[in-house]
């Protein structure tokens, strides 16, 4: 680590990948006013996934947005990326600048409450550039974010409080899962959004 660089963000892996935490990168009046523009501006659906072969709804709620022509499969389901928003294009910009990388999309989550979460998972579809970096921005309730080494089975776990991020990066989606697990005691919402770098 360079310690003449105040920027410098730890490894929270202890091998096998790389994610930074950076805390919170917005203030929270710029948080709450981007999760506010979120909710209302961003084209919110239900998602469809398989799950031992059954098509389930989520209550959580998923949306796509993405360069020209970049669509995404996922979960057998193909979607066409929407046109980036104001909101969006400036959340991204001040992410590639933060993460010094570059994204074509975008996907977005909005769990209502603690009773929804994700499963563990990699996001290492072939439609995803390998290694590349993936950057997560969090908005309203603070959740717990896990990591598990598909081999060893160590965990990882970070709180991600509202107007931070997180990046994933080099080999992290070959080794580790990550998940947002569920938690009774959170009331209230929280909007996410990764930001990717898709094969064009
Ligand atoms: O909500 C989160 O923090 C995780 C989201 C995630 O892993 C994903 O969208 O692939
Ligand atoms: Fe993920």
């Amino acid at each position: 680590m360079d310690l003449f660089n105040s920027s410098a963000v730890a490894n929270i892996l202890p091998f096998d990948g790389t994610v930074e935490y950076y805390g919170s990168v917005f203030n929270a009046e710029k948080a709450t006013n981007y999760f506010d523009l979120l909710l209302k501006n961003i084209e919110w659906k239900n998602d469809e996934v398989m799950i031992f072969g059954k098509q389930i709804t989520t209550k959580r709620k998923v949306a796509w947005y993405a360069d020209d022509e970049i669509e995404y499969v996922y979960s057998n389901v193909k979607k066409q990326g929407l046109a980036w928003t104001n909101e969006l294009l400036a959340i991204k910009k001040q992410t590639e600048e933060l993460t010094g990388e570059s994204y074509n999309a975008c996907l977005l989550n909005l769990y209502h409450d603690g009773e929804e979460g994700m499963g563990w998972h990699s996001d290492n579809e072939k439609s995803i550039v390998k290694d590349s970096a993936i950057a997560s921005i969090s908005f309203g309730a603070e959740r717990k974010f896990s990591l598990k080494h598909k081999s060893s089975g160590e965990t990882v776990s970070q709180i991600l409080e509202s107007g931070s991020l997180l990046m994933m990066k080099g080999e992290t989606q070959t080794f580790w899962l990550h998940a947002l697990t569920k938690s009774k005691k959170v009331r209230s919402p929280r909007i996410n959004l990764t930001f990717r770098k898709m094969v064009i």
